[in-house]
């Protein structure tokens, strides 16, 4: 394993992508984990926290301040948005590609980032090379880029739902809503109110209402492809279940469809994308559960004359590590599937 050609580095490699960054590094072919970091655990082993790593990956938990004079060259940042930005600032000048995993550098500018995160920048030079780190659109420049911004679990979803019809110029502008429910682990690895076992435990709930920091995500993205503003209502809910993410998104389109031809639209774009499975009956969570596939079903309901897609994914996965995984081996120019084929996990 030590004679892997490509140092990596985890800063917050406790929490829940964190961990998962772990267990698909662990597996990679093309690299070596040098260094995982925690503040809270540092000193421990990562198995000791973390037993199903026992004897696979019993390394020792570091400072993220102690490994700032080590080199990487690959650092992923698997932190809480609002602290990441610290750390790109930090290692602005180390010779090492970054993959942040948070929020920070997924928007336009530094004032979106304000109006929707509540938050002032402290690194705003970051945002003038910042890629948007969604392999299915965005691959070449990902190739080229030392600094990623990996996308969010809801906006992975919703947009992948509908990529194929922005593209093609044939959603009714203001005619979208995006409906979204995401299982626990999205909440992260601290234990709140909100994921307290009796608050969620036999329940189902809408939070978020009109004002998601996702909603913009979304919003620029689907602008990007479709080539003028656009809005939409996007609202997510969340789902007794540890892990999944599934989207159901509604549009009207301007030309008349059917199955047919919304199906074709479908694959001729995601053709040459491996892991997205174009399905032919809505997906499950289950169906994607523990790997890096996101799977849609673009639906054409004749009597309404709309657009309806589900699309479904691992939220910890395609939604935060593994989508990290497909950045790097981008970013390294590995073949894209590589330490990304898992199965499915059912039932
Ligand atoms: N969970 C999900 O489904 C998704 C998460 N994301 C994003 O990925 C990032 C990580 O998410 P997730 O793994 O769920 O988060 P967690 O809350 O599970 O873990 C975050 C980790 O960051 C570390 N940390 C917290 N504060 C600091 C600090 N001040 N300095 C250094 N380390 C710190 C903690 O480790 P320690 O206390 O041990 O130092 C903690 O384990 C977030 O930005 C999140 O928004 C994106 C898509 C999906
Ligand atoms: C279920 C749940 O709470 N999900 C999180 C989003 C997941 C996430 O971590 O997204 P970012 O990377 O953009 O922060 C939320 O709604 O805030």
């Amino acid at each position: 394993m030590h004679n892997k050609k490509y140092r990596i580095g985890i800063i917050g490699a406790t929490g829940f992508t964190g961990s998962e960054l772990a267990r698909l590094l662990c597996q990679h072919p093309e690299i070596t984990i040098k260094h995982i970091t925690s503040e809270t655990h540092k000193g421990k082993l990562f198995s000791d926290l973390h037993p199903q790593f026992l004897g696979i990956l019993d390394q020792q938990l570091e400072s993220a301040d102690v490994i700032e004079n080590s080199e990487v060259d690959v650092l992923f940042l698997a932190l809480p948005h609002g602290i990441s930005m610290d750390f790109v600032k930090k290692w602005e000048h180390k010779n090492c590609k970054i993959i942040d995993l948070s929020g920070d550098f997924r928007l336009s500018s530094p004032e979106v980032y304000k109006s929707w995160y509540q938050k002032d920048h402290v690194f705003t030079k970051g945002f003038e090379n910042a890629v948007y780190g969604q392999p299915e659109l965005f691959s070449d420049q990902i190739k080229n880029s030392t600094l990623v911004a990996n996308p969010g679990c809801y906006p992975t979803a919703s947009i992948l739902s509908l990529a194929p019809l922005f593209q093609s110029g044939l959603i009714v502008e203001d005619s979208v809503i995006i409906d979204a429910k995401s299982g626990l682990t999205g909440a992260g690895v601290k234990a709140s109110d909100t994921t307290h076992f009796s608050n969620v435990n036999e329940n189902f709930k809408a939070y978020g209402l009109g004002v998601h920091r996702h909603t913009v995500e979304i919003e620029e993205q689907f602008s990007i492809l479709g080539k003028q503003n656009i809005q939409v209502q996007f609202t997510p809910h969340l789902l007794p279940v540890d892990r999944g993410i599934l989207v159901t998104a509604y549009a009207k389109t301007n030309q008349k469809l059917d199955q047919e031809s919304i199906t074709k639209i479908y694959q001729d774009f995601y053709k040459e994308k491996p892991f997205v499975r174009l399905r032919k009956m809505a997906p499950g969570i289950k169906d994607v559960r523990g790997s890096h596939y996101c799977d849609i079903f673009p639906f054409w309901d004749e009597r309404t004359q709309r657009v309806i897609v589900v699309s479904a994914i691992d939220n910890l996965l395609k939604g935060a590590a593994s989508q990290a995984v497909h950045n790097m081996n981008l970013m390294l120019g590995f073949e894209e599937k590589t330490g990304l084929q898992q199965i499915p996990l059912r039932p």
